[in-house]
């Protein structure tokens, strides 16, 4: 496990989670402490694509974006030792799963929508939070979610009242916990 900056991962890690459960907090700790190439799956479509996510789902539409993304995780499949932080919706499609199996682990961080709420009050850049950034609104598409985040998972998290740095040293725990294939 890479506690010391020398270890590399012969595999990636692929964050997955609503949206802020914190997937982008905990890929930036990592790549910050541990050198670990860092991948930002929304990030690197919307500089490809050369606009914002909202932009994408209203101009191209989300099918376009979904598809953007799955080719994505089929070029990082030749990647190691890359932490990725996915797209919220990354799991809902079987062959996401597959692409990111096939060379990772899947880490699924959760938080309550209570947690979550607060956690994205602050930014409008979430299109499929438009008109429902409550507690109900959040729950429900949470719920929607969860059986397909569940059967990604190699790895559960549970981020309520933790700090980042915490979030990643458990995750480090648990993975020596995990068969290495
Ligand atoms: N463990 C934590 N404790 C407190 N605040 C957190 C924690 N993790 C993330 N946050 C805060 O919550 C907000 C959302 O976090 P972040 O952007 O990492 O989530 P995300 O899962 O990447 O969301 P998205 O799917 O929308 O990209 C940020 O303001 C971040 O600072
Ligand atoms: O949960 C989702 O479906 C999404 C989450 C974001 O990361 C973006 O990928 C986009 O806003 C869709
Ligand atoms: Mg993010």
């Amino acid at each position: 496990m890479p506690m010391n900056e020398e270890y590399s991962l012969p595999y990636n890690l692929f964050l997955i989670g609503f949206m802020g459960s914190g997937k982008s907090s905990v890929a930036a700790y990592l790549h910050r402490k541990y050198e670990m190439p860092l991948f930002e799956m929304d990030e690197t479509i919307a500089e490809r694509e050369g606009m914002s996510i909202p932009e994408l789902f209203e101009t191209m539409g989300e099918e376009y974006f979904r598809a953007a993304e799955t080719a994505l995780l089929i070029e990082l499949q030749s990647n190691q030792n890359t932490v990725v932080s996915c797209g919220g919706g990354v799991p809902m499609r079987a062959c996401n799963v597959e692409a990111m199996k096939r060379n990772g682990k899947v880490i699924l961080l959760t938080a309550s929508p209570e947690t979550i709420l607060t956690r994205v009050s602050g930014n409008d850049n979430r299109p499929l939070l438009k008109g429902r950034k409550n507690v109900a609104g959040i729950q429900a598409l949470m719920e929607q979610r969860r059986p397909c985040y569940e059967a990604a998972a190699d790895l559960t998290i549970a981020t309520d009242g933790k700090k980042v740095e915490e979030i990643c040293r458990e995750i480090f725990q648990r993975l020596q916990g995990t068969p290495a294939d």
